[in-house]
C-alpha cells in the first residue's frame, strides 16, 4: 500500500528578478517526507524564511516542485484538469494563517460555507438549500460552532479565534483526508491558539485526519503533534518524534530554537518543553 502523502527529493528554486535573471533563491532543498496510512500530526517548524509554507505550496498543488517527487496516494500532485483538481481538494484541504484574509470583509461567512458545501457535495447529488445548510451545521459542530452562531454574520462581527474556527469547518465540510494548515494560529489571540490547535488533536482522533501543521510556534507543535520536522534554510536538519526532537533536540539549530522559547516564552515552565 503506498504512502498516504510523499515527497522524495523535492527542491524547489525560485528564480528572482524575471527570466533572465541568474540569481536563485532554493527555498526547499532535497525534502524527503511522508505520510502514512494512520491519521497523524506533523508538524514542520522552522524559522521565517526556512522553507516552510513553500513546502504547504507544493503539497497543495499550488506551485510544482523543480525537481524530485510528490505524490497524494500514489499519485503526483501535478494537477492539470478541473475535475482532477476538484477530487484532490475533496481529499487535501488548506488552513490559512489570516482567517481576516481568507475570507472577504463584505461577504457573510456562511456565504462561504454554503458555497463550499455546493460545490464538495457528494458526487452526484445536488443539494438543496436544506442539505447545503447541515453540512455546515455538521463541519461547524466539529469545531465547536453552530450554524445558528455564525449564520448572517459579516468576518468582523466574529472574533479572531471564531473565525480561525469558521475557516477550519469550512475546509472540513469536502470530508477531506489531510488538511495542511500554514501557520494557522499565529494571527489568533495568544490566549486562544491553544484551544485551536487542540482542535487538531480531536479532528485527528474523530474524523481519522491528518494533518501538516506548518508553525514557528515549537509549544504547540510539541503539545499536539506525533512527529516533528525541523527546518533550516529549506533543507531538513532533525526529524523524529515530537516529544524525542524537542526533549533531547540533537542538531545545534534545533537546540537553539528549543532555547529561544525558554527565554522569550515567561509563561513556559521548562518542564512543559521537557
Ligand atoms: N514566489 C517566490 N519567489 C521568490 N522567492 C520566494 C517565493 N516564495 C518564497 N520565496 C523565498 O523562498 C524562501 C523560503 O520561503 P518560505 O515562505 O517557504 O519560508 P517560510 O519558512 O514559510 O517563511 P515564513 O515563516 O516567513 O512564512 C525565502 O527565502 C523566500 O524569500
Amino acid at each position: 500500500m503506498s504512502d498516504l502523502l510523499s515527497l522524495s527529493h523535492v527542491s524547489k528554486v525560485y528564480r528572482q528578478g524575471g527570466m533572465l535573471s541568474r540569481r536563485q533563491i532554493v527555498a526547499v532543498n532535497d525534502v524527503s517526507l511522508s505520510l502514512g496510512d494512520e491519521p497523524e500530526i506533523l508538524s514542520i517548524v522552522g524559522e521565517s524564511g526556512s522553507g516552510k509554507s513553500t513546502i504547504a505550496a507544493m503539497i497543495l498543488g499550488q506551485t510544482a516542485p523543480t525537481s524530485g517527487d510528490l505524490t497524494f496516494r500514489g499519485n503526483p500532485v501535478a494537477i492539470h484538469g478541473r475535475s482532477e483538481r476538484r477530487a484532490f481538494m475533496r481529499e487535501v484541504q488548506p488552513v490559512l494563517q489570516n482567517p481576516f484574509e481568507a475570507f472577504n470583509p463584505l461577504k457573510r461567512v456562511d456565504r462561504y460555507l454554503f458555497e463550499t458545501a455546493r460545490n464538495f457535495a457528494p458526487t452526484g447529488v445536488k443539494p438543496d438549500r436544506a442539505d447545503v445548510e447541515r453540512m455546515a451545521d455538521e463541519a461547524l459542530a466539529h469545531i465547536g460552532l453552530t450554524l445558528a452562531e455564525v449564520k448572517g454574520r459579516f468576518p468582523h462581527e466574529l472574533s479572531g479565534g471564531q473565525l480561525q474556527r469558521t475557516a477550519i469547518a469550512r475546509a472540513l465540510i469536502p470530508q477531506p483526508r489531510l488538511l495542511v494548515a500554514d501557520e494557522p494560529v499565529s494571527m489568533v489571540d495568544a490566549s486562544l491558539r491553544m484551544a485551536i490547535v487542540n482542535l487538531f488533536g480531536q479532528l485527528k482522533k474523530d474524523l481519522g485526519l491528518s494533518i501538516i501543521y506548518i508553525t514557528h510556534d515549537l509549544a504547540t507543535a510539541y503539545y499536539i503533534s506525533d512527529r516533528i520536522i525541523i527546518m533550516k534554510k529549506g533543507e531538513i536538519v532533525e526529524q523524529g518524534g515530537a516529544r524525542a526532537v524537542l526533549d533531547n533536540p540533537q542538531h545545534p539549530y534545533s537546540r537553539a530554537l528549543k532555547e529561544a522559547v525558554l527565554s522569550t516564552t515567561p509563561e513556559m515552565e521548562p518542564a512543559a518543553l521537557g
